[in-house]
């Protein structure tokens, strides 16, 4: 999989400033002199919120403002490598839950991080790029929710129009995949021999192979992942950069929305009020304010306005609006994090060896291959229904997410989570500098629901986030169950190549309950419980007749005319799916209901 020819550091380091120069511009320019009033206003540049500016846009003689709180996305952003690096930098929200005492105990004061995409492009920037549209019963449950029009049957076609699927066998079948959307789609172009341990093993213990993308999904499969020869493609890459110059949309970015504006007679929201360069401004939108700010910023910002339950807004002094149950139901996908193999040859991923690679280096630099193009780490997965994990079938309620580095492979990968320092000498500094890999268990359907809260009426203030990760002990024995089955997979000839051999250092106030046992791993999971970062469904869509429902099924807040939410935040239950795929079907929905209801033909 290396290069055909190796040319120098220099040349290849000559070649790509070729390349960055010809990419030339790759997103809209920053309007710094927004009009008065737009037809449409977006706020937040996300998953959604790119998508979205892009299909409304389109419709002639409609204007279109996106908002944005974060900057430019560049070149280094897009190296898979550095996702986790990403994570420290400005295009991170840096958000933290509120301490608890019953999950993120092993984390710097009980909280766990939560990052969010501040920049052009959103989460997509920061993410992983997982490509995972979840199964066909997730939407199915969606619509018998109340939710008319988002069964399976009826998304599946924005699935197939975001995507533009670039792996040859996959792109055959016509009915699960589409070939021309903005989205691209492949495998990642290098692995590590221990991803294919993992897939081997897998088979081993009863699984088989898939394209979880297809009419199935459970099953085992190397990543399918949101890259274009070996870059990321983000939202803003793959909605913006190909309308970079269309006159019908303006961007305003590092501005930061702070309220809707609301007609208090008419209940209509009428613009947006926000900061830019510390100057307040206000702008007015003809036909609608759509809110994509994501699952944290917009129940914020709804919250801001008036929007929100009733009691907690009057106990912020914000005049309510509209009693609505904005900010619950978060919900997330929760792995059991730390658990980690160690190996006994220089087969997995580590920090020091990539950046002492000149070959690895090249690889990248010139042909966009070799260990830099891996996304943060991850490279294969297997999705399993424990209730019924022999059936093709079966709708998984757990993820097994391959990678082939662990939180002693860099020294950085520790502060993503926010583990606790002194915790993290006690039980893994004395290994580090040995090869491992992590299975990171995911609970794909979670019961347990968290919430997000003002801290007080300022914009600028972060929000408070609960978690309330295992508030149902339901959800914590399946990721038990995960771990167990990642150490039947590490004791597979496979793994034994490379002498896999789980780290067995207890945690200290979880030796007691007997190292290796269910009480243990329980213990375990509660120290060290790492988001897959898919936070969503805090503006819940569902009927008004559903007290927890803010957006109705066309995505129109209740009880606000001219206002809708569009991005990860109106799932009304997360899917078993990484969220961004899922999101930019959503903006893909949205956008073809916006123009319905603004009669325009879709
Ligand atoms: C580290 C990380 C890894 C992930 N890995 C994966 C993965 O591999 N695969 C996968 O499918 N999903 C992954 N996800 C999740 C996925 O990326 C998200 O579910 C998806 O991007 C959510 O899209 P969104 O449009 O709801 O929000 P976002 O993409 O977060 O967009 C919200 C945008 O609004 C802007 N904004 C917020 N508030 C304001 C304001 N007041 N004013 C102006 N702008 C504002 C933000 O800056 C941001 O640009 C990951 C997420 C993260 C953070």
């Amino acid at each position: 999989q290396r290069g055909p020819y190796r040319p120098s550091i220099l040349e290849a380091s000559l070649r790509s400033i070729w390349e960055i120069t010809r990419m030339g511009r790759t997103e809209p320019r920053d309007t710094r002199d927004v009009l008065p009033e737009y037809d449409f206003i977006i706020v937040g540049a996300g998953t959604a919120g790119c998508a979205l500016a892009n299909r409304l846009s389109s419709v002639e003689g409609w204007k279109v403002l996106l908002i944005e709180a974060g900057r430019e996305e560049n070149y280094m952003m897009d190296i898979p490598i550095v996702a986790n690096m990403l994570q420290f930098s400005e295009a991170n929200w840096k958000y933290r839950t509120v301490p608890s005492d019953t999950a993120c105990l092993g984390m710097a004061n009980r909280q766990c991080n939560y990052p969010r995409g501040k920049v052009m492009g959103g989460s997509s920037v920061l993410n992983y790029m997982i490509y995972n549209r979840g199964h066909y019963r997730d939407y199915d449950q969606w619509e018998l929710m109340g939710n008319p029009g988002w069964g399976y049957r009826d998304v599946l076609k924005y699935f197939l129009r975001l995507e533009d699927m670039t792996i040859p066998d996959l792109a055959r079948d016509k009915v699960y995949h589409n070939v021309g959307g903005p989205v691209a789609v492949s495998y990642i172009p290098w692995h590590t021999p221990l991803a294919a341990a993992f897939l081997e093993a897998g088979m081993l213990k009863g699984g088989w192979p898939v394209d979880y993308n297809g009419p199935t999904q459970a099953g085992y499969s190397y990543l399918q992942v949101t890259m274009r020869n070996g870059t990321r493609w983000s939202s803003n890459r793959a909605y913006l950069g190909p309308i970079r110059d269309r006159r019908t949309l303006h961007v305003t970015k590092q501005s930061v929305a702070t309220r809707i504006l609301i007609d208090p007679v008419t209940r209509e929201a009428t613009g947006i009020e926000f900061v830019r360069d510390r100057r307040r401004r206000v702008v007015r939108a003809r036909r609608e304010v759509i809110i994509s700010a994501g699952a944290i910023n917009s129940p914020q910002l709804l919250m801001l306005s008036g929007i929100g339950p009733r009691a907690h807004l009057q106990e912020k002094n914000i005049p309510v609006v509209q009693d609505l149950a904005v900010g619950y139901n978060l919900m997330d996908h929760v792995s059991a994090g730390a658990v980690l193999f160690l190996v006994n040859q220089s087969v997995s991923l580590r920090a020091e060896r990539i950046l002492d690679s000149h070959d690895d280096y090249v690889d990248y630099i010139a042909y966009h291959t070799g260990p830099m193009s891996i996304p943060g780490g991850c490279e294969s997965v297997g999705f399993i229904d424990l209730k019924d994990p022999n059936n093709p079938d079966g709708w998984p309620d757990l993820e097994l997410l391959f990678n082939s580095g662990s939180v002693i492979s860099e020294p950085t990968l520790r502060d993503n989570f926010g583990i606790d320092e002194a915790l993290y000498q006690k039980i893994f500094a004395h290994v580090e500098g040995r090869d491992s890999w992590m299975p990171l268990p995911m609970l794909m359907r979670p019961k347990s629901k968290g919430r997000v809260m003002l801290r007080d009426r300022n914009p600028l203030r972060k929000p408070l986030i609960f978690h309330n990760y295992f508030q149902y002990p339901e959800d914590l024995e399946v990721l038990v169950d995960g771990v167990l089955r990642t150490i039947e997979l590490s004791n597979t000839e496979p793994f034994q190549r490379f002498g896999s051999t789980l780290h067995d250092t207890p945690i200290p106030a979880c030796k007691s309950k007997g190292f290796g046992t269910r009480a243990y791993w329980r213990c375990h999971i509660r120290h060290f419980p790492f988001t897959i970062y898919h936070q969503s469904g805090t503006c819940k869509m569902g009927p008004r007749s559903d007290p927890n429902a803010v957006v109705d099924s066309r995505l129109r807040v209740h009880g606000v005319g001219r206002l809708r939410v569009v991005d990860a935040s109106i799932m009304p239950a997360i899917p078993a799916a990484h969220t961004n795929a899922p999101t930019y079907m959503i903006a893909e929905k949205a956008a073809d209901m916006i123009k319905e209801d603004n009669g325009v033909p879709v």
